[in-house]
């Protein structure tokens, strides 16, 4: 007689599974307790120690005789807790133990892992290291806050033991390597740290090696050749910059012109490499200690062309500028320490222009905005000089006016300090540092009472049993796997039993099962060799998204994109990674669950990443089934940057939107292979290893979901989005761009060969037809489901059935509201604007797509005046004078084109004006009705 117990293996495994959550709960709560009093009693412990230890040594009777009381104010217990965690065990960091008991608690509480916590250990490494170093700093000497010493008996004994062992040399490398090793355990940019002692070390051993050249070895008689090696020759004293020098070529005329009356009126600033000037501060380096540098108008050390008549020089060294002659009367190069060659002019005099100074082969002159403009006329202008010649080459003026001077400072390439440059990883999540991800607890928990229970799993056996034997197929065994829709009915076959045979039997099994619908036949079950029999329980159970979240399962996927959907048969969680996936096809005819089936993956993702890993575009031609989505939208969604809504609801801008994605792609792929990675992990990893320029147009790159519902009435308004959902379906995957595609029907004229070809993943709620479960599946199977989220993955071939979790609308909405109410970016994901050509335009099919755009730029009026006015209009200048960005510029130049108002661009013409007076424009906006 079989048993009547009417509780199911999976309600008994249900209760255990609350007991134990409860029980660890309690646990976890005690725990906290015991640690918030432990450490309370060890921070009074540090001021009681004293008179506590001397009451604690006397028995209760004495105590009372005299009249002693504990001090601690956690009495007698915390007293001598005290003196166990800090005394007898790890001194000062005998603090730490309470604090990992608290932390242990609140895990516990919170159903976290507790035996590889990073936290718990990097605390418990600190305290073992930290005892030890006390211990071994000071041992026993002093004793301010316990009897033993600062690093307790553990810290105290061991690091004697070690002292005796491996010496104090040795204890001392030991526990530094520990530290190191510590801190490296704590945070991996602490190598970094580590790296950069090493390097300012490294310096400061170079830098003395200098000083022992420079000051020891010089001196001596020996100098360092060009090689850099050690000669025993010493070189010609080279002349002071300040001392008069041999005249080297005829006197210059700026030598004997009386120096004017300065006044630094039109700098000019002359840039070249960095080399050059270096080149030139190093031949003097070795003559001078002086900072400043002395040239001649043909860019040598002043020292060695300036003629003895040259006007006595200033004493270099406490100026800003080192004054030298240039060949020009009044000219002077002046090469400060910054290294940036200046032309100083006595204002109101005439002065040499700006030309001459350009000539020389590589400089360029730029004369503020206006280069053909007179350098003598802007005497309130900084004049910029960039010159790519070497301070050498740069050719002396001309003699023609007077009075000018001229202040060198040879601009060196601005290098920032080596220590400044920042060598820690690039984290995108400070970006949202606060961000918090949604507790679990805005998700519902449904808690099912309908479970199958025995007697029901017994009749259903006995029922295959007999169908099969009725029809001559004996078995040996049968094993029932409850599952939260199906149970499986696994059996093994008598040998020699054709599998075929049973295949065949579907829907006489049925028959006997009475069950409608959800026999599915598995034959043979993949690896296993044995067959399975699907049959719906007569009670489904739900998945709640509550349960799947907090499972270990995804919450301990490694995977990129970790999506948990539902629970297999086996009452298995299924995770899998979307970025792997890679793009999904999802099925099913109306009612049966899809929509649920989106929102489970959407919120997976929710739950698992942050605003900077993840962006979602939405295109929902429903209009209702995302809308809810777009309060996260400066969290989690992309849009392009021209369209107001985050949701894309109209077919038009939905293919406008698949397109901007493509060229997303495109820029992205384009990024990748300028950085040499072969996909997105790669290449953000490089990212943020900062082993990419951001100047370089490197940025990093969240992943992109594109979710789209209703496939089949987009594909049937705007045939044309096949193209960019096939081209992203083919390229994207490597770039983080993953597509999900919903439709209720799947027909081979919504999910055409292209698209089908390109999704090798699948999702099949119920169907209504076989045809359509082979259209999605290639085979039969989703029209034998169940529906309310009984659903069919397949992946690589491989079917797997899954009761989709339960999330409904308002958890959705609890979950947006929790993201929404934290502080987001200034605005959704920018994803590059897309501008069809008239020519797609008119593809869509209706008129309004070829006219001009429906909505027009704020700007748009204003812009199209001034372009009349003006006679002219460039994209460029739409940027600069309106401070738009590069996107809306060239949108507000499409809608001023397809309003007839400027003429097409042709090359790198400026494009015609076709309005040339501004009442005929104003009629012209009134007509378009922008004012
Ligand atoms: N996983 C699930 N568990 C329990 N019930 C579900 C599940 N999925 C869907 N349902 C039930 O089925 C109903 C319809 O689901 P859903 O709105 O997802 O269907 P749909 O396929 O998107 O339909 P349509 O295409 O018409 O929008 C839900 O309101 C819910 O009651």
């Amino acid at each position: 007689m079989a048993s009547k117990n009417t509780t199911s293996p999976n309600g008994r495994q249900n209760v255990q599974r609350s007991n134990r959550d409860s029980a660890r709960w309690i646990a976890g709560l005690l725990l906290l307790f015991v640690g918030l009093f432990s450490a309370a009693a060890v921070f009074f412990s540090f001021f009681s120690w004293a008179p506590d230890q001397s009451v604690l040594q006397k028995s209760v009777e004495d105590r009372e005789l005299i009249g002693a009381e504990i001090e601690n104010l956690c009495g007698v217990a915390g007293a001598r807790l005290g003196m166990l965690l800090v005394d007898r065990s790890f001194g000062l960091f005998g603090i730490l133990i309470p604090v990992m008991l608290v932390l242990i608690g609140i895990r516990i509480i919170r159903q976290r892992p507790l035996l590889v916590n990073h936290s718990i250990l990097s605390l418990f490494f600190i305290m073992i290291l930290g005892s030890l170093t006390l211990g071994f700093a000071f041992a026993d000497r002093w004793s301010i806050c316990c009897s033993t010493g600062w690093g307790g008996a553990f810290g105290i004994e061991v690091s004697t033991l070690l002292r005796t062992h491996i010496g104090a040399v040795g204890t001392l490398i030991l526990l530094l390597g520990g530290w190191i090793l510590t801190g490296v355990f704590i945070n991996r940019n602490f190598i970094n740290k580590v790296n950069e002692v090493g390097n300012v070390m490294a310096d400061k051993g170079e830098k003395i090696v200098e000083i022992v050249k420079h000051k020891v070895v010089v001196p001596l008689g020996r100098v360092p050749g060009e090689d850099g090696a050690i000669t025993e020759e010493a070189p010609e004293p080279a002349p002071k910059a300040a001392e008069p020098a041999a005249p080297a070529a005829p006197a210059a005329p700026a030598a004997v012109v009386p120096e004017p009356p300065v006044q630094k009126a039109a700098p000019i600033h002359v840039e070249r490499p960095a080399e050059s000037v270096a080149a030139a501060k190093a031949t003097l380096r070795d003559e001078d200690d002086d900072p400043f540098i002395e040239l001649t108008p043909d860019g040598k050390p002043v020292g060695e062309v300036v003629p003895e008549e040259t006007e006595p020089q200033e004493p270099a060294g406490d100026e800003e500028f080192t004054e030298v002659d240039l060949s020009h009367p009044e000219g002077r190069v002046v090469m400060g320490r910054g290294g940036l060659i200046e032309l100083e002019r006595p204002a109101f005099r005439p002065a040499a222009p700006a030309a001459p100074v350009s000539d020389g082969p590589f400089t360029e002159i730029i004369v503020g905005d206006e280069p053909e403009e007179p350098v003598e006329m802007r005497a309130e202008i900084p004049v910029e000089v960039t010159a790519e010649t070497p301070a050498e080459v740069l050719p002396a003026p001309e003699p023609q006016g007077e009075g000018v001077v001229v202040t060198v400072e040879s601009n060196e390439a601005k290098l920032v300090d080596e220590k400044a440059i920042p060598t820690e990883s690039y984290d995108p999540l400070k970006d949202l540092v606060n961000y918090h991800k949604p507790p679990v607890t805005l998700l519902e928990d449904y808690v099912s009472d309908s479970e199958v229970s025995d007697e029901e799993i017994f009749e259903n056996k006995t029922k295959i049993e007999e169908t099969l034997k009725y029809f001559g197929i004996p078995i040996q065994r049968i094993k029932a796997t409850v599952g939260p829709t199906v149970t499986l009915y696994e059996i093994v076959q008598a040998q020699g039993v054709k599998i075929a045979k049973i295949q065949g039997l579907q829907n006489d099994i049925a028959q006997s099962l009475k069950a409608e619908s959800g026999i599915r036949i598995i034959a043979p079950i993949p690896g296993k060799g044995t067959i399975g029999i699907e049959v719906p329980n007569r009670n489904k159970q739900i998945v709640s998204m509550y349960s799947a979240v907090r499972s270990l399962r995804f919450q301990e996927s490694k995977a990129e994109l970790p999506v948990v959907i539902g629970r297999t048969i086996q009452n298995e969680n299924f995770v899998f990674d979307l970025a792997k996936m890679p793009h999904l096809l999802v099925a099913g005819a109306t009612g049966q669950g899809k929509s649920v089936g989106l929102n489970a993956i959407i919120t997976s993702l929710l739950y698992r990443k942050h605003p900077a890993q993840l962006k979602f575009v939405m295109i929902d031609p429903k209009m209702v089934e995302f809308s809810l989505y777009s309060k996260v939208e400066r969290h989690f969604l992309a849009k392009m940057e021209s369209e107001d809504e985050a949701i894309v609801t109209d077919p038009r801008k939905a293919v406008y939107t698949l397109n901007a994605l493509c060229t997303e792609m495109d820029n992205r792929l384009e990024l990748c292979k300028k950085a040499g990675a072969r996909n997105i992990s790669e290449y953000n990893e490089k990212f943020t290893s900062r082993r990419l320029n951001p100047l370089n147009g490197h940025r990093f790159m969240p992943y992109i979901v594109v979710v789209i519902d209703e496939f089949a009435d987009l594909i049937m308004t705007a045939k044309e989005v096949e193209t960019p959902v096939t081209r992203l379906a083919q390229k994207a995957r490597a770039i983080g761009i993953h597509l999900i595609i919903a439709t209720q029907r799947p027909s081979v004229d919504v999910i055409t060969g292209k698209i089908k070809a390109n999704f090798p993943a699948r999702v099949a709620f119920r169907v209504m037809q076989m045809i359509d479960s082979r259209t999605i599946l290639d085979r039969p199977g989703a029209d034998q489901l169940i529906g309310r989220g009984d659903m069919l993955i397949s992946k690589d071939g491989e079917l797997t059935r899954i009761q989709c979790a339960l999330v409904e609308t308002k958890e959705v909405e609890r979950i947006v509201d929790y993201i929404s109410k934290q502080q987001g970016y200034t605005a959704a994901y920018a994803l590059p604007d897309y501008t069809p050509d008239n020519g797609e335009g008119q593809q869509m099919g209706s008129e309004e797509a070829s006219s001009a755009p429906l909505k027009y730029d704020s700007l748009f009026s204003e812009i199209a005046r001034s372009a009349v006015q003006d006679g002219s209009i460039s994209t460029s200048m739409i940027q600069r004078n309106y401070e738009v960005g590069f996107n809306r510029a060239g949108r507000i130049m499409m809608q001023l084109e397809r309003a007839g108002i400027v003429g097409r661009q042709q090359g790198a013409k400026p494009r015609d004006i076709l309005y040339h007076d501004l009442p005929s424009l104003e009629a012209k906006l009134q007509e378009l009705g922008v004012f």
